[in-house]
């Protein structure tokens, strides 16, 4: 039924040592994923995934943070891969670097295959995909490449103006903060990201969470998100230990 992941592009550069088959989540995908017919379903030997949406500044990674320190996630940042990719000069670092400073999306292919790197790497099996997907197109680039749909998507809601504020506070040096990027981006995530919310809902995943108060308050209403999720979190990891055991 499941067959290991070997599907990495060789265009993409490894600034992490290969970990694969080596933790104690070793990282599948669905053989049946290339039949593109087929309806993805999540599976209980699959990793436990956390989609984790909102408009740029709504805190997303801030929130993250908190959730690794209380539950033990790992925080995988399709932002920091894709700049992590173009401080590496790897052969796709200019096409991400022009497209993140006109505040558009990079092409799916590449930040999946980030992704599915990052994941396969770590010896965790729960995850946080945190700006990701942003568009239809990621979304189902993710459940064609990796075999496998978020069993939770947070969508942290912020008016524009306050996500402004953040993101023009923040401070980091990134090529995006600034004033002309922000309104493209806010325009891009305006027209993409209701799809993926919709869709969400109906499938009767996601939290939307009010991204407006301090990080702490909007952390208390996370908190009990996860809290609920514990014991399916842990019986997944269990099956995905006892799997990973057979196998070897
Ligand atoms: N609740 C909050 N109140 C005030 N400032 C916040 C809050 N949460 C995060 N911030 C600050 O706002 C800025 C943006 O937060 P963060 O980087 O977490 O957002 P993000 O959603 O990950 O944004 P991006 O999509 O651009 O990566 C940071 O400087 C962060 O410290
Ligand atoms: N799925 C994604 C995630 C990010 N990007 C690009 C475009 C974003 O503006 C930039 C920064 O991401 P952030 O750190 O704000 O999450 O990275 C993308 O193209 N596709
Ligand atoms: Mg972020």
């Amino acid at each position: 039924m499941w067959r290991r992941v070997a599907l990495l592009s060789s265009l993409i550069s490894h600034s992490k040592p290969s970990m694969h088959n080596q933790g104690p989540c070793t990282f599948k995908i669905w053989e049946s994923f290339t039949s593109q017919s087929e309806v993805v379903t999540p599976s209980k030997a699959a990793p436990f995934i956390t989609f984790v949406l909102g408009g740029p500044g709504s805190g997303k990674g801030t929130q993250c943070a908190k959730i690794v320190e209380a539950f033990g996630f790992t925080h995988v940042s399709a932002g920091d891969l894709l700049r992590r990719e173009i401080a590496s000069n790897s052969a796709y670092g200019s096409v991400i670097l022009s497209t993140i400073r006109e505040g558009k999306i990079v092409p799916s292919q590449v930040t999946v295959q980030l992704i599915l790197k990052e994941m396969e790497s770590s010896d965790n099996c729960k995850f946080l995909i945190d700006g990701f997907p942003r568009s239809e197109e990621n979304r189902k680039a993710f459940e064609q490449v990796i075999g496998a749909e978020p069993d939770v998507v947070l969508f942290f809601d912020c008016p524009e103006q306050e996500m402004v504020k953040r993101v023009l506070n923040r401070n980091q040096g990134r090529v995006d903060d600034n004033i002309e990027t922000i309104k493209k981006r806010l325009e891009v995530f305006d027209e993409l990201n209701w799809p993926i919310v919709n869709y969400y809902t109906q499938r009767g995943k996601l939290h939307r969470i009010n991204a407006v108060g301090t990080v702490d308050e909007i952390f208390e209403k996370v908190r009990p998100i996860f809290s609920a999720l514990r014991s399916e979190v842990v019986e997944r990891v269990r099956v995905m230990v006892v799997d990973r055991e057979l196998d070897s």
